[in-house]
């Protein structure tokens, strides 16, 4: 807590980092009927009553030998299905109720994130004129008003900088936790099982001792070198870290190029003055009063 009054991250308001270190007082009222805890009720019914009924709908489509479809959850209910089916007994496989865990788990994971990096990369762009015209210069050289394709993606290295830095500045998750199964040592520290270690990110990536003076200014050519060559001795962990690292990363950054391609055709930005700047972390960071731009067709 002392460590995060320390660090200044332009804009972030530190009201949230209040409400984010009472989790645990939230957490013991959840089973209150207050007026929040029922909307949240509501809301969560909502969402798996629209997911069950996806399913039922695919369910009867697989069983009347229809084609499953190309996408995640065509391929979590047919590798449910074959494996239900090869060993003769529902007992195998994933349950209902995990195949809507997961649906909810991969759509709140990756839709948050990937559209708030975005969000963050237009007000940055916007503010940054010389690199949004960089990034349009790449952009007309690799695709110039074509459709933009998986392989022409990958030549785009402004591009790829211009992210890394707004996922340094604006990392959409802040707090990775871990809980400790069994006792560990970390240092001197003792740690019993059940202690959740939770890390920073928007901390770490505003550390000056580890990023320099101009830790807190949008210089994307600090990646020019590659990720790798730059996090020598420094932390960077905007898709977190380990066995758990996310796994939708290669595919956010896909997401993200194939928008921002199609916006930079089309479109010049800039920030309007009635931009008001206050990152929310709501759980993602975003735009407390969101991101106010003004487009102007190209
Ligand atoms: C800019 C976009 C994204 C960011 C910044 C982001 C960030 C993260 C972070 C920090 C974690 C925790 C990793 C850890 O604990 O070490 C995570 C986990 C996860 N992410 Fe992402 N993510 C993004 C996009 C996506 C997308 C597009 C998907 C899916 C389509 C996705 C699916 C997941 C899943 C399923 C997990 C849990 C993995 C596990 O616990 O094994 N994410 N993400």
């Amino acid at each position: 807590m002392k460590a995060a009054h320390l660090i200044y991250i332009p804009g972030l308001r530190l009201k949230f980092q209040g409400h984010e270190y009472c989790a645990n007082k939230v957490r013991s009222d959840r089973f209150l009927p207050t007026k929040d805890n029922k909307r949240m009720k509501e809301i969560d019914q909502l969402v798996r009553d629209s997911i069950n009924s996806i399913i039922n709908k695919r369910i009867v489509a697989m069983e009347a030998g229809e084609a499953s479809h190309d996408d995640l959850l065509g391929i979590l209910l047919d590798s449910n299905y074959k494996e239900i089916k090869h060993h003769g007994n529902s007992n195998f496989g994933l349950s209902i109720e995990e195949v809507i865990e997961e649906c909810k788990l991969f759509y709140f994971a990756g839709q948050e994130t990937t559209g708030n990096m975005l969000v963050w990369t237009m007000i940055l762009l916007g503010q940054h004129l010389e690199w949004q015209t960089r990034a349009r210069e790449e952009v007309l050289h690799v695709f110039k008003d074509k459709a933009p394709d998986v392989e022409g993606l990958s030549h785009l290295k402004v591009m790829n900088i211009i992210f890394n830095e707004v996922l340094r500045l604006y990392s959409p998750v802040a707090l990775i936790r871990r809980q400790i199964h069994h006792e560990s040592k970390l240092g001197n520290l003792t740690l019993p099982a059940g202690t959740i270690i939770q890390i920073n990110t928007l901390i770490l990536h505003h550390d000056k001792d580890m990023w320099g003076e101009d830790v807190n200014e949008f210089n994307p050519r600090r990646f020019s070198e590659g990720v790798s060559k730059v996090i020598n001795g420094k932390v960077y962990l905007p898709f977190g870290s380990g066995p758990r690292i996310c796994i939708g990363q290669n595919f956010a950054i896909l997401e993200a190029k194939m928008a921002l391609v199609m916006i930079l055709q089309r479109f010049c930005f800039k920030l309007s003055p009635s931009y008001l700047h206050a990152p929310h972390l709501m759980p993602a960071l975003q735009p407390q009063f969101e991101a106010h731009l003004i487009l102007r067709k190209l």
